[in-house]
């Protein structure tokens, strides 16, 4: 039985990337350097899984930064402003743009936390295959062949690729991505006759947008693509991957009427891909890579399972291959790296390395007609009576009117019109992690660390102070990740200690994995927010991480609905943020970056989503006082779907990022009857680029068409633990100096 996964981490088992990649930023390496990391990351990588037994192995899931970034480079659809510069120093500035030049757009893929880098495409896009070095699929192909290893070339699939590519700023009105098709098409034909010339056997085109509601339109491009691409006179057997859901019946007749040699199918999150198969009469000479490893969660397959369904597809198509759900590039790389889990966690779970091996086995299981080696894992998990009790009981949750809200406030608060705030956290210096893994190690003292994040927060408060914000906020300096966090500080969750995912480019997250019923053993923000609090006679944000959130960056036991662990963790979110009121925090606010992150692919599924994501904030935030002024954040998102269930939130206040696309959303959420406050991120947190005064305030004036001056917040898009310092300084000096412009103004 033939066995291969989809992809694979390739920051390092150390985030050996991560570090080079932000040394080369600093000019502390140069390119050379940074290539040969590269280089040796992809060697081990390869070698790793030819000697794990796997039968064939991907390459090009290596990135710099993004694999659909590293598509727009290897097609040439570079907007004119980064042409001027050339190679990675292009390539990294489309990514995080530089003084001048502002970065590409960057937006979730798909329902996960991994972002990728927008195209910007318009008419005048002429796409152009990459040569030599630059074509990095080729390039790794005959790298790995030359280390004696066959791989299989992987890419994102001309389809995904355009339905993800928006239109650049200033295309004609009726311009869509699609409508560059064939032009696209025929570089990819280009690339496959070249791969095919250097020997390569399959390539993998990814085309997880096919797992999405799709029109006729966008399948009609889904034929012409695989008709061209399937007629070419040389080429390499064609996979074309799919993953996070069910692909429908249409798509799967659109592909079954081209030469595509291979399909692939998740049956972790979709078992239903067997009766789409089965309604299409199957695949008969094809071959169908059987996502039953789960690449997106960190539970041990069950192998019996997993080996059932292969087998249940035996009779439906020419060939099956075991593999993974989705490329393994959302889990951590190695449990082994694993020391300080509790045993019995542990004993449950699975990171890419060992999710390599279970495929292998699962492989041999059924080559070799034997059952699959490890037993079931054990089921979860603690359950906590008392919360569940707690659950059972309450009741309806509702705030006060919100006109009654907004005078109350407005009494306490006393805020001009424009309040300017930021997001939550401030610079997460080399200083403060060095402190946090000191303390770690046992090389500083709880009091010293803890002395020395209120130092920061003390440093924090009086640089807002002397910007002339409004609203302050303490910093988070003691938080190591605002998922991470709260983890920490709650039962039924385990923290690892290297179980680092990449989230965008060099940055990564270790999310923690929620095992058994969440309960808050104890208040875990109060003595920061009133520390801070203490220190200011202007308002300090308490600042919480939402339910929907907390579960969209963990890993989340898969025993029960999400919509019932949701709501333990809004539980404990609710004694905290009455634990903050009581302690005499007035504005508290709930993030929730995550909300649209979770909204289920397919429209069917998304009202249920939205219902039980948005009443667990509800729970979360109900019963406080009217003069107590909630706030919520996001981020990341392409809002359209969720703008109602913004609304239904009923925070006071939403900061919504909205930078990078020109404060549309302003007009969007009134239209949608929106009526609490707004505050559209001005600028755009992930770029050192510092904007001007002038730039912002055009933002804030494009605003107030849409929203009265009393409604509208002024503040970053994102919180700023990604910056430093200087630029952190100016930028928010900017910003103030903005709003009182504006304010004076009108
Ligand atoms: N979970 C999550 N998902 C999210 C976001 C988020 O904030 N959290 N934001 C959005 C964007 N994603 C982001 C993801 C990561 C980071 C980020 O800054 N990550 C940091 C790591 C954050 C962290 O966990 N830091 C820890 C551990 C730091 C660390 O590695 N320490 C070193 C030592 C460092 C030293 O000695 O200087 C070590 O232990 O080896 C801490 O502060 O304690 C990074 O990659 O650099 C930012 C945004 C969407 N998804
Ligand atoms: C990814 S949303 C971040 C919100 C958080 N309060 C921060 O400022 O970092
Ligand atoms: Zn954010």
């Amino acid at each position: 039985m033939n066995t291969t996964i989809l992809g694979y981490p390739r920051i390092g088992a150390r985030r050996e990337l991560k570090f080079a990649t932000e040394r080369y930023w600093a000019g502390k390496i140069d390119t050379a350097e940074l290539e040969s990391t590269a280089a040796e990351l992809r060697r081990r990588t390869w070698t790793e899984l030819r000697d794990a037994g796997l039968a064939t192995i991907p390459s090009n899931t290596f990135s710099y930064y993004d694999q659909v970034l590293d598509t727009s480079v290897l097609v040439d659809a570079v907007p004119e402003r980064y042409r001027p510069l050339r190679g990675l120093d292009r390539y990294f500035a489309m990514a995080r743009g530089e003084q001048d030049v502002p970065a590409l757009e960057m937006t979730k893929w798909f329902d996960t936390n991994y972002h990728y880098i927008v195209p910007e495409l318009g008419p005048g896009t002429a796409f152009k295959l990459a040569l030599g070095e630059e074509c990095k699929p080729l390039a790794e192909y005959r790298e790995a062949k030359a280390l004696g290893i066959e791989t299989r070339p992987v890419l994102v699939g001309p389809l995904t690729y355009l339905l993800l590519a928006k239109a650049e700023p200033g295309a004609p009105a009726g311009f869509h991505p699609l409508d560059l098709v064939d032009g696209l098409v025929e570089v990819y034909a280009e690339l496959l006759e070249r791969l095919s010339g250097a020997g390569t056997q399959w390539v993998q085109l990814d085309e997880p947008a096919l797992v999405a509601d799709r029109t006729p339109e966008e399948l009609a491009v889904l034929a012409r693509v695989y008709r061209r691409l399937g007629e070419l006179p040389s080429r390499p057997r064609l996979l074309v991957a799919t993953y996070f859901g069910t692909v429908g019946a249409e798509a799967l007749r659109v592909l079954a009427a081209t030469r595509v040699e291979g399909v692939g199918l998740d049956f972790v999150t979709a078992p239903g891909n067997l009766d789409a198969l089965a309604s299409v009469g199957g695949l008969p000479r094809r071959t169908v890579v059987a996502g039953v490893v789960d690449g997106r969660n960190v539970w041990r397959a069950d192998q019996e399972r997993a080996k059932a369904t292969c087998a249940a597809l035996l009779g439906l198509a020419g060939e099956v291959v075991v593999g993974t759900s989705c490329s393994l590039l959302h889990v951590p790389v190695d449990l082994d790296a694993e020391t300080a889990l509790d045993p019995a966690v542990r004993a449950r779970l699975a990171f890419a390395r060992q999710k390599v091996a279970e495929v292998v086995a699962v492989g041999r299981a059924l080559r070799e007609d034997v059952p699959a080696a490890a037993p079931a894992p054990a089921a979860a998990a603690g359950i906590d009576h008392r919360v569940r009790a707690r659950l059972d009981m309450l009741g309806d949750a509702r705030r006060g009117d919100r006109a009654a809200r907004f005078a109350a406030q407005r009494a306490v608060l006393g805020l001009p019109p424009l309040a300017t705030t930021t997001i939550g956290s401030f610079p997460q210096t080399g200083e403060i992690r060095r402190a946090r893994a000191e303390h770690r190690a046992g090389r500083i003292s709880g009091d010293a660390y803890t002395q020395a994040m209120k130092d920061e927060v003390a440093h924090v408060i009086a640089l807002q102070e002397k910007l002339g914000l409004d609203v302050l906020v303490h910093g988070e300096p003691e938080r190591n990740d605002m998922v991470q966090y709260f983890a920490e500080q709650l039962d039924g969750y385990a923290a690892t200690e290297h179980g680092w995912v990449q989230s965008y480019g060099s940055r990564c997250v270790r999310p923690p994995i929620l095992h058994s019923d969440v309960a808050r053993p104890a208040p875990m923000t109060v003595e920061w927010a009133t520390y801070a609090q203490s220190l200011t006679t202007k308002p300090v944000k308490g600042m919480l991480t939402g339910p929907v959130t907390m579960l969209a960056w963990s890993f989340v036991r898969d025993d029960q609905p999400l919509a019932d662990t949701a709501r333990q963790v809004a539980l404990a979110l609710h004694d905290e943020i009455h634990d903050l009121e009581a302690a005499g925090i007035c504005i508290i606010q709930v993030d929730e970056p995550a909300l649209r992150e979770l909204l289920p692919l397919r429209r069917a599924e998304q009202a249920a989503y939205l219902d039980w994501a948005v009443a667990a904030f509800r729970l979360a935030t109900s019963g406080v006082a009217d003069s107590t002024q909630i706030h919520t954040h996001m981020c990341y998102s392409e809002f359209g779907e969720i703008i109602g269930a913004i609304g239904d939130l009923d925070a006071d206040v939403t900061s919504v990022e909205a930078a990078r696309s020109h404060m549309e959303l302003v007009g969007d959420l009134r239209a949608a009857g929106y009526e609490n406050g707004i505050g559209p991120g001005v600028y755009d947190i992930h770029s050192p680029r510092v904007p001007s005064a002038g730039e912002m305030e055009e933002n804030l004036r494009r605003a107030l068409q849409a929203i009265e001056p009393d409604r509208l917040w002024v503040n970053p898009d994102c919180g700023l633990k990604t910056r430093a310092y200087p630029e952190t300084e100016a930028a928010l000096r900017n910003l103030v100096a903005a709003a009182r412009s504006v304010r004076e103004t009108p």
